[in-house]
């Protein structure tokens, strides 16, 4: 199998580099399928791999959480996900600086009936975080976080969560193998993901060294991380 960087078109991000084992190695097409237009759809340019959030589908489901951040929206594709999967009295704080892509899914997740569930902040992240610090209520009361957003702030958003996180709380952060750059030299990496790869690559060693949590790194989709907090 030819080996490539994974940089050719937005829909094709997965690290499994050729769709035979995409399939074949995930199962994924059953379960996939069956929810694939409404997903296709917000997906579209930046969204979530699919077996990414199928993965984030199954650790919601175990975990059952109530009070959830996500950071980094695009059109809604992981917000939906959740939102879907969370119980009907879980809440979503969902940021992002840029609120017309959340609207155009929102009217697919108001079809879905999880609209409730969603408190959408349309802001830079960091001082909506630094903002709910402030209030001595909010501080080890999430139980779930979703990071998909600006890759050389994951490092500031980690510091922040881990003090909004319950012990035994779960931070996923997509994208860290970042097509697969990670580890590639650094001349095969096109200019504009450079500053995205070197910022994968610290926060993967920074995440490494870090003791306050248990930590998996997952090859589906771009690279996902799990964290729990200790
Ligand atoms: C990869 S997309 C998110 C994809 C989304 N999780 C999904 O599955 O569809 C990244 C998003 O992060 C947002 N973003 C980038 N920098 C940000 C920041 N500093 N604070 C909040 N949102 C940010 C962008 O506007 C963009 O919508
Ligand atoms: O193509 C992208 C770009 C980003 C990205 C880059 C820099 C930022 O400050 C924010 C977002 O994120 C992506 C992403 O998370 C993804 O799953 C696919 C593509 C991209």
């Amino acid at each position: 199998m030819e080996s490539k960087a994974n940089f050719t078109t937005s829909t094709d991000k997965c690290l499994l580099q050729s769709d035979e084992l995409y399939e074949a190695g995930t199962l994924l097409i059953h379960s996939l399928k069956r929810n694939s237009f409404m997903f296709m759809f917000l997906r579209a340019v930046m969204g979530t791999a699919p077996d990414a959030g199928q993965f984030m589908a199954l650790l919601l489901k175990l975990i059952n959480p109530k009070k959830t951040i996500e950071i980094g929206v695009f059109t809604g594709y992981s917000l939906l996900l959740t939102a879907l999967t969370i119980p009907d009295d879980g809440k979503i704080t969902a940021i992002d600086i840029n609120r017309s892509t959340y609207e155009i899914g929102l009217p697919i997740i108001e079809k879905s009936g999880v609209k409730h569930k969603i408190n959408f902040i349309e802001s830079e992240a960091l001082p909506v975080l630094d903002q709910l610090l402030k209030d001595p209520a909010n501080k080890e009361t999430f139980d779930f976080a979703f990071v998909d957003a600006d890759k050389i702030n994951y490092a500031n958003y980690h510091e922040k969560l881990l003090e909004l996180l319950k012990p035994g709380g779960v931070v996923v952060y997509d994208n860290t193998l970042w097509g697969g750059s990670v580890a590639m030299p650094e001349d095969s990496v096109p200019k504009f993901r450079l500053a995205s790869r070197d910022a994968a690559i610290e926060f993967n060693k920074y995440l490494g060294n870090d003791t306050r949590v248990q930590i998996s790194q997952v090859p589906v989709g771009d690279g996902v991380t799990v964290c729990r907090r200790l």
